[in-house]
Formats: C-alpha cells, structure tokens, sequence
C-alpha cells in the first residue's frame, strides 16, 4: 500500500531544508563507483523518415531496412516527417514549462490520489527505504476519449486541454503508421501489432519535470527502467540533456535531438509482440545541477483485455516462442518497476 502523500521534488527545493536522504543512490555494485553525472560516449540514433516509410518504392524499402536496424539494436528511432508540425511540438513544450512553472497550491489542484499513478505529483513511495527519483510529474491517460478524467486536465495554462486533445489525436495518427511500418519491416501483414493491441488500447502522457539537483553525481531523475508499452513517443528536452540508454552493459547519452523531431523507443509489449527481434531498451535519466529538464513521454498500451504474444509470423522452429501471453501487463508488473526490475523478465518462457 502506498504511503501518505510526500513532497514532490519542487517542493522539497523551496522548502529549502537541504537534500533529504532518500533522494542518494546506494552504490548498487554494478556502476563501479561511477557517479551518475560522469562523462558518457554518446549513441548515435538513427533518423527515420516516416513519410517515406509506408511508401512502395525503393527508398521506402531501404528506409524499413533502416527501421529494422535501429529497433532490432539500440530499440530507438528519430523519426522526422511524421506529420506533426515544429510548431505544434514547441507549442506542447511550452505549455509543459508553464504548468511547471505554476505555484505549488495550482499544481496541487490535478494530484494524484494515493495509490494511483494519474493526477500531478512524485514517485510512488510503496516503501520506507525506497530511493526517490528526483522528478514531478502530470500523468493523464488521453485516449480514448471516453476513458478521460478531465481533473486531472490543467486548465491553466490556458490552451493546455485543448492542446492535449490535440496533441493525442496528430499521436494516434503517428502511432498507427509506427505500427504499419513495423509490422511491414518484419516482413509481416501490416495490421497484425494494431489487432493485437485491440480496439481498447490507450495512450497515456506523462509530462516530466526534473528540478535543478544539488547532487547530480548520486540522485537519479528517472531510475533505469523499460517502457512497459507497446512503445513509446518521446520528446526529450530540447536544450538539455540527460536521457541515457544502456548497451550491452555501458550506458551512453542520447544526443539532444532537433525541435520537429519525435524520438520513439521500443516498450516491453512490442518486445514480446516481436519474440525479442525488437528490443526494449533500459533507460533513464540523470540530473542537472543548473538547468531544470523537461520531457513528455506517451505510452501506447495494448488493452487490457488483450493477449500479448509473439505474433505467429516471428515464431518458428529456428526461433522458438521467448515469450508467454501476458494480458494487462502494465498493472500486473508496476511493482517490478517501482523496485528497479525489468518485469518483462517475469514473461519469459
Ligand atoms: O525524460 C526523458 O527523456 C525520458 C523519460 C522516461 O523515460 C519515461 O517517462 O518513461
Ligand atoms: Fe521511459
């Protein structure tokens, strides 16, 4: 059960009481003793054209090879060409600054209730010795329609519910393509991720706001996790960094990325859809001493009266089934990511 309500990060900084305890990192054994705010090699993420993705001709070809690349490696894109225009995204990201901006008692208006992961607040404390990710957060499921709380909806700034409908319905378009070109990439009919998924899938957008850090060699703003979506659109800071993906056991930064484009990273579901040939990267995000960061991020979850599994086209005798169905995999497995585990390995066969 989760505890009563703690301060969210911004508060703890006005509060001006110093850094409490339980923001530090233990040495966990596997970093070495390397400070989270070390220097990094940077990945090199590969830039997609969506328009050209779906497209029949020889450059579309050569474009799902180079889809099929990058999510069967690293499990990220830049995808550019997707139909939603730089202004729109910085319109999004204004208005997520905004809202951060606004004092406590308005953000308090859209908190969260405790238990539950929508509404405005901090990290989910299920614990007394759990380590604190140094992040505030809005998390509104936006789509369908019919599953929206709306008070959980800013109303200011003004335009922001207006904006997010908006924002939700140019995603879906973009999340239905993502999927066709997948699908196509793997050499499989185009529909098969989106039937899988169902009719009662939903998006969820969760607007991230990391405060400066006093301490950004040993408190984390996200810890490493997976997505636990289908996958995931990102727009990351456009200014600052702090976004790092992990390889083969070495963690690199992601590159700031230019202001029309939407980074979109694998989540365990498309992991299990794809029989482990798509891969669902750990990431997470370190803190910045100077600069606050900001990102939203939007899931695409598969319904939770669906059967996930590896679809029948990726499963042979070379390539044996890796996964067993899961259904309402996020509820199901939120524990493991509260406790820094990767729940997709509970699926494994
Ligand atoms: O802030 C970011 O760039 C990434 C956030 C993230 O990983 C998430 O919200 O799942
Ligand atoms: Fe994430």
């Amino acid at each position: 059960m989760e505890k009563p309500k703690f301060k969210t990060v911004q508060e703890v900084v006005a509060a001006g009481e110093g850094l409490p305890d339980r923001y530090l990192q233990a040495p966990t054994g596997d970093d070495n003793g390397i400070p989270l705010n070390a220097s990094i090699p940077e990945m090199d993420i590969p830039a997609i054209d969506l328009s050209l993705l779906l497209s029949a001709s020889e450059d579309g070809r050569e474009e799902l090879n180079k889809l099929h690349l990058a999510l069967s490696t690293w499990g990220v894109v830049q995808v550019m060409n997707h139909g939603i225009t730089k202004a729109f995204l910085d319109k999004i990201y204004k208005l997520t600054k905004e809202f951060c901006a606004l004092p406590s008692e308005e953000k308090q208006k859209y908190a969260r209730d405790i238990g539950s992961i929508q509404g405005y607040g901090n990290d989910m404390i299920l614990w007394d010795d759990q380590v604190l990710d140094w992040i505030d957060r809005l998390y509104i499921t936006t789509y369908p329609e019919d599953q929206r709380q709306l008070k959980f909806w800013p109303q200011v700034p003004t335009g922001f519910r207006e904006t997010l409908h908006e924002y939700t319905m140019k995603q879906h378009l973009v999340i239905k393509q993502v999927f066709k070109a997948m699908a196509r990439s793997l050499e499989l009919e185009e529909n098969c991720f989106l039937d899988m998924c169902g009719a009662n899938a939903t998006m969820d957008t969760r607007f991230n706001m990391y405060p400066p850090c006093p301490r950004p060699d040993k408190v984390i703003g996200v810890k490493p996790h997976a997505d636990k979506s289908a996958f995931t659109l990102l727009l990351p800071d456009k200014n600052v960094e702090g976004l790092q993906f992990l390889k083969d056991g070495k963690w690199y930064k992601a590159p700031i990325v230019s202001a029309d484009t939407i980074l979109i990273n694998v989540g365990d579901q498309m992991e299990i859809m794809s029989n482990g040939i798509y891969k669902s990267p750990v990431h997470r995000v370190v803190t910045n001493r100077e600069k606050e960061r900001i990102s939203v991020a939007t899931f695409f979850i598969p319904g939770a009266d669906k059967e996930i599994q590896p679809v029948n086209g990726l499963v042979s005798e070379a390539r044996p089934r890796l996964y067993k169905p899961v259904k309402n995999y996020v509820k199901l497995l939120n524990n493991y990511y509260l406790q820094g585990l990767r729940p997709i390995a509970a699926s494994l066969i």
